[in-house]
């Protein structure tokens, strides 16, 4: 019943000879030198690089609360199109996804949508307010199975609250996944704390209000026995501290987004608030850190914090501006700038921090999965030779906040097969019902 897809003359992880891979019934059927069938749709993989599907476990949809700047159809056509087949999307709608009926609506409707799997994060705490946990094992016995949860956008600074919610989490098998800001510490706080913050006047962010969590909540998770997930690590101070951390045989994980890896504070001598993001932007000596960090593992993955803001939230005084931005469609490409071109890591490296890592971290059995017949067929197709130039409105999703307008970039994910479905093909999304999303 279902078509098959043939991609032909593709090299697996950018290694070997090129080979022909054949997809259907969900799954990889026959990877040779194979002749297209009948009615077999078939893609073109010469030059390019076959790579397991993408999965994020950091972004932000905005469905419920504020769909005029992202929806779970327009944040879905955004991750098809970057190269992702599951997405976790964070708990800071409006209303919190803190109860199994918010985290079931956004399961369905992101398979309603069918070209991403969109799984809910549930929120620590009720109202994401660090006073109260909340109904934890409800969500994750919901149809949206939810596995990890976090406040983010806000900090589990309630030391007390963290160690128990660390506790449940240990007993219903789930992650817990911590946006590290001592909150006392970043009061009024929009820059990192630095050189340029100061002369530019803008109130600052220091790293040690990210550094300090991360070490309490290492040793939170020592005695609780359970693993911690680190949200966007900005720091060198936090590689270090997760060196540490795995040294000591804590179980901590850490992702860094591709802005971090990209980009710096001086950025902000525009003033531009398309540059605020939580954490802040740091000093090139994080960013080199962050990406010898990420080559030799203590950096697990990376994680879009994919965060669409309305235009009238960006711009506007750069204090009062919302932290975040896009990053869905362009991740990819950074990771290209930042790692692969830098002989950081290879195609198999890309592999391991974009799908196989942030699988495993989550325990997603069907993704992150090997390239071999049998597997399902969750795949991202990459021309490594491609670049492209970036401009918010031509993204799939509504907002435009990307700090890389006007940037070319290389790489560029050409398919993206969702269980042998092809959901992006060409900068064109298809939907369930093949008509085209966003664009
Ligand atoms: N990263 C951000 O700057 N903003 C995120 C929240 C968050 O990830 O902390 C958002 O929801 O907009
Ligand atoms: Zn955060
Ligand atoms: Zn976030």
């Amino acid at each position: 019943m279902s078509e098959k897809v043939l991609i032909t003359g593709v090299r697996l992880y950018g290694e070997g000879e090129p080979v022909d891979v054949l997809v259907g019934d969900g799954e990889i059927l026959e990877i040779g030198d194979i002749t297209a069938g009948e009615g077999t749709d078939v893609i073109d993989g010469a030059g390019q690089v076959l790579l397991p599907g993408f999965v994020d476990l950091h972004t932000h949809l905005r469905e419920p609360g504020r769909e005029d700047t992202e929806t779970i159809e327009t944040g879905s056509a955004a991750a098809a199109l970057g190269g992702y087949t599951a997405v976790f999307a964070m708990a800071n709608t409006s209303p919190v996804a803190d109860s199994v009926v918010v985290t079931d609506h956004v399961w369905r409707r992101g398979q309603d949508v069918g070209i991403v799997d969109v799984h809910p994060v549930g929120a620590v705490t009720v109202g994401l307010e660090g006073k109260q946990l909340a109904e934890m094992g409800t969500m994750a016995a919901g149809v949206g199975n939810v596995r990890m949860f976090s406040d983010d956008g806000k900090c589990v600074d309630d030391p007390l609250l963290m160690r128990r919610a660390l506790e449940y989490a240990s007993s219903l098998g789930v992650l817990i996944a911590q946006h590290a800001e001592e909150p006392r510490l970043t009061v009024g706080a929009v820059a990192h704390e630095g050189p340029n913050a100061a002369r530019l006047g803008l109130a600052g962010w220091p790293r040690a209000a990210e550094e300090s969590i991360v070490a309490r909540d290492a040793l939170l998770a020592r005695d609780a026995g359970t693993r911690v997930h680190i949200c966007h690590a900005s720091t060198a101070g936090t590689v270090e501290l997760v060196k540490w951390a795995k040294g000591q045989g804590i179980s901590i994980t850490a992702e860094v987004t591709p802005h971090h890896l990209l980009l710096d504070d001086s950025r902000l001598a525009t003033y531009d608030a398309v540059n605020k993001v939580n954490p802040p932007l740091r000093e090139t000596s994080d960013v080199e850190a962050l990406r010898q960090g990420l080559a030799d593992g203590t950096i697990d993955c990376v994680a879009t914090d994919h965060a669409p803001h309305a235009e009238q939230d960006k711009c506007c005084e750069f204090a009062a501006a919302r932290p975040g931005m896009l990053g869905l469609e362009t991740a990819l490409s950074i990771v290209v700038r930042t790692m692969v071109e830098p002989g950081l890591i290879d195609w198999r490296g890309v592999a391991k921090v974009m799908s196989e890592r942030p699988a495993e971290i989550v325990g997603l059995p069907d993704q992150g999965r090997p390239i071999e017949v049998g597997e399902p067929a969750n795949l991202a197709l990459v021309d490594p030779d491609a670049s492209w130039t970036v401009t918010g409105p031509a993204l799939a999703s509504i907002a435009n906040n990307t700090p890389y307008e006007a940037m070319t970039l290389p790489g560029r994910v050409t398919a993206t097969l969702l269980r042998g479905r092809v959901t992006a093909r060409d900068g064109v999304v298809r939907s369930k019902t093949d008509s085209e999303i966003g664009g």
